[in-house]
């Protein structure tokens, strides 16, 4: 396979920003349904939350300086005006010497700055309490505006909505929000001897693996994957499908070819359209060095290797790449440090991409890398995710402290 000039992952993902030119649509969608979406607008907080201040017990809203010192054997004495309803504003304010019984979540009277909790009281009769406790002010209350202030920037545009997001917008009465539409994703799988796994396997063929590893990367992504089924080494038939995947979808990912050489068939099919660009033939990186990354009009066509680790690790950095940048999406990734295992050289001139699964021994993470064949797909059902190895670096130490990304 007469590759063009090799470039690095880096630069890849610099040529892929720079040659983007999509734009995901925009929708309005209700909350319910927008876990995993990532936020088209900036959102305002319209009001306060809470825009009342509320006990966070159950107990009596007093005015501190009433119970300042108080203990058992000295408890203050305060008189019991009245109860709040939880849900409902006081109807009453207290006075000093006063106090007026609160649930959690109920709303002060105005003058008290101060919660006892009912265990440090004792109830004489209907209209005394007795504190045998301080409570200094502002305690075991939460203020006005003190979860969100009103005006606040409280969701960036490009916010992923987790549930926590979900229940901040639900706690401002937002219930609709814009987020960018999926994206429509075209999935080809090309090989002679690549099978559909519902039907027989004679030998020397493989049951399709990548349609599926790519179409759940994609829904995991929160894109919208479209399955164009397998199409034989044939280079009227591939461009026939590409064509059908170029007007249905956003983005097309096609893997395999037949080894080496056949690879260009990819090329030369994406090359026949007319305002076609080829911007990568070949990435510094192992596994997926034949990678290859074009354009027709503004879809992007992603030309993976066939291996599915190699088609999976050019997912993982470059797809994933292209579809944060589409959307504003600041991907933040919290890797787990651990100890390395074994002494590793990795391939010179390339990048590594080394599939790890980790033990626990004597309280100290260890990484093994489970990786030695990108053609092996149990290898990496066991991983717990990846190390990634810099172009310039000879390998890993053993005991070296590396970060594991999860898959
Ligand atoms: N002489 C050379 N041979 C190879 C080179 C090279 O530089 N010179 N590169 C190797 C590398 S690295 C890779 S990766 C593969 C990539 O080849 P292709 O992208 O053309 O992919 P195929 O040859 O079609 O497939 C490779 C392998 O993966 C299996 N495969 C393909 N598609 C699927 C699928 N959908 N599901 C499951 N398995 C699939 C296929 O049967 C092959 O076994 O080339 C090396 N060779
Ligand atoms: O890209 Mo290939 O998977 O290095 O074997």
């Amino acid at each position: 396979m007469e590759l063009l000039k090799l470039v690095t992952v880096k630069e890849a993902k610099e040529i892929i920003e720079k040659n983007i030119s999509f734009k995901p649509g925009i929708e309005k969608i209700s909350i319910l349904n927008s876990l995993g979406r990532i936020l088209a607008e900036d959102i305002y907080a319209p009001e306060n939350v809470p825009d009342f201040r509320k006990s966070t017990v159950d107990g009596y809203a007093v005015i501190s300086s009433d119970v300042f010192g108080a203990s058992e054997s000295l408890p203050a004495i305060l008189k019991l005006v009245g109860e709040v309803k939880i849900g409902t504003e006081p109807t009453l304010d207290i006075m000093p010497g006063e106090c007026m019984y609160v649930p959690t979540g109920g709303m002060l009277p105005k003058s008290a700055d101060t919660v006892v909790m009912i265990e440090y009281t004792e109830k004489l009769d209907d209209e005394t309490i007795l504190v045998n406790k301080p409570a200094a002010p502002f305690q075991n209350i939460i203020e006005i505006g003190e979860d969100v202030k009103k005006g606040e920037l409280i969701l960036k545009k490009g916010t992923k909505l987790r549930p926590y997001e979900i229940g901040v917008l639900s706690s401002l009465g937002i219930l609709e929000v814009e987020v960018y539409k999926k994206v429509k994703v075209g999935i080809i799988s090309t090989g002679d001897e690549i099978v559909d796994p519902k039907e027989k396997i004679n030998k020397g063929q493989v049951r399709d693996i990548n349609s599926y590893l790519l179409y759940s990367l994609c829904l995991e992504e929160g894109a919208e994957p479209v399955l164009y089924g397998i199409v034989k080494d044939d280079y009227e038939k591939l461009r026939e499908k590409l064509q059908a995947a170029i007007s249905e979808c956003d983005l097309v990912l096609m893997s395999g070819g037949s080894s080496a050489g056949n690879k260009d068939e990819t090329l030369r099919v994406i090359g026949s359209f007319e305002n076609s660009n080829i911007f990568i033939h070949g990435v510094a990186i192992r596994p997926g060095k034949p990678t290859i990354v074009g354009k027709v009009g503004d879809k992007f066509i992603f030309g993976l290797p066939g291996h599915p680790l190699a088609c999976a690790a050019i997912f993982k950095t470059l797809v994933i790449h292209y579809l944060d940048r589409i959307k504003n999406f600041e991907r933040e990734e919290y890797p787990v440090e651990c100890r390395f295992a074994v002494n590793y050289h990795k391939a010179e001139g390339r990048a590594e991409f080394l599939p790890i699964s980790i033990k626990e021994a004597e309280g100290k993470l260890i990484a093994y890398p489970t990786y030695y064949e990108s053609g092996l797909i149990s290898r990496f059902a066991k991983s717990f995710g990846y190390v990634y190895i810099e172009k310039e670096l000879e390998g890993i130490s053993e005991g070296q402290i590396v970060k594991v990304y999860k898959f």
